[in-house]
């Protein structure tokens, strides 16, 4: 397949690298293009991604899908770019949390995907992606039909496994419920996500704040467990949140689609969420903090 990845970040990188592994055609889409793009499998040891990188939207008309894999805020600056792309291509969306889906509802293209990533990835500079953890994409059919959907899952190998979701809603509420616990945290505390669960102290603040969250969304107590929360932080140890990365790298933070959404979930139901409503407030005031950009 001819794959166009816009946005050639930590995942859109690891994405690009495996599906090029995976004898596809890899086109980034970016805003200043790299001599070379790279991923580290283990630190320091750098290998080569197969690729080509455009600036101009033109050059992604012949895709047979394009993966979109910039953060949410960075979506409403690229409506008029997608506004351009023919109807016909699938769009395979990737972020965290839970707004882009509106977001979509707005677009004229026939196909929209969406991904729920479970992987952990972090840019240790400009054209280098380390890959920090490995964890299954969860991939399903928001709108319309996906006809080259047997091929894209035939790329899903051991480092990078591929499932199909026929509920990606449901999949993707499940990943915000993961990130509204591991994001915020990593980032007050500054740690990577294997330290949520080794240090006694914060893993009991994130145990209170599952508690929290499972009393309001009940039905959700045999959809998450606690396990599955630990495994996520054990699979992903040494990755820095991408909160975390962000707040680091002196950008923006993606807390509306991922915290605020679940808080006005929460609202819907006439409930607080008190400890993640604190670190909402705390990372808003952050967000503030120096001249972070998007
Ligand atoms: N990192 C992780 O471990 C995980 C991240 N996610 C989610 O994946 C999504 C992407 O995150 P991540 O890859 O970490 O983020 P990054 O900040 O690493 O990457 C975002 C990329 O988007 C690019 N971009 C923004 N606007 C445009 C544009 N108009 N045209 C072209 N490129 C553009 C940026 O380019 P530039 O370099 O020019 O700024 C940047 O390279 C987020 O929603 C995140 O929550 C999900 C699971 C794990
Ligand atoms: C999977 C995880 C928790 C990896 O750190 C993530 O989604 C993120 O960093 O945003």
């Amino acid at each position: 397949m001819k794959i166009g990845i816009i946005g050639a970040g930590a995942i859109g990188m690891i994405f690009g690298a495996y599906l090029a592994e995976a004898k596809h055609d890899i086109v980034f889409y970016v805003r200043k293009e790299n001599e070379n793009l790279y991923i580290e499998k283990e630190p320091n040891s750098p290998e080569l991604i197969r690729c080509k990188q455009v600036s101009v939207i033109e050059s992604l008309f012949s895709m047979d899908l394009i993966i979109i894999a910039v953060k949410y805020h960075h979506l409403k600056n690229l409506k008029s770019e997608l506004d351009l792309l023919p109807r016909h291509i699938p769009l395979l969306f990737l972020q965290n949390g839970l707004l882009h889906l509106s977001y979509t509802d707005q677009l004229k293209q026939e196909t929209i995907v969406i991904g729920s990533v479970l992987l952990g990835a972090t840019k240790v500079n400009s054209f280098t992606v380390r890959h920090l953890g490995i964890g299954k994409t969860s991939v399903g059919v928001y709108r319309g039909v996906w006809e080259n959907a047997d091929v894209f899952f035939k790329s899903s190998s051991n480092n990078f496994p591929l499932v199909y979701s026929n509920q990606i809603k449901t999949t993707l509420v499940k990943k915000a419920l993961m990130n509204c616990l591991i994001n915020p945290l990593s980032t007050i505390t500054k740690s990577p996500n294997g330290m949520l669960i080794k240090n006694e102290s914060y893993q009991l603040i994130m145990k209170n704040m599952y508690v929290e969250i499972m009393n309001v969304f009940n039905e959700w107590n045999e959809l998450l467990l606690w396990e599955e929360v630990v495994e996520l932080c054990k699979n992903t140890e040494n990755n820095r949140s991408s909160m975390l990365a962000d707040f680091e790298n002196n950008r923006i933070m993606e807390i509306d689609t991922i915290v605020g959404a679940i808080l006005d979930e929460a609202k819907k139901r006439n409930e607080v969420l008190p400890i993640l409503n604190t670190f909402y407030l705390l990372l808003k005031e952050m967000n503030k903090v120096g001249n972070r950009h998007e």
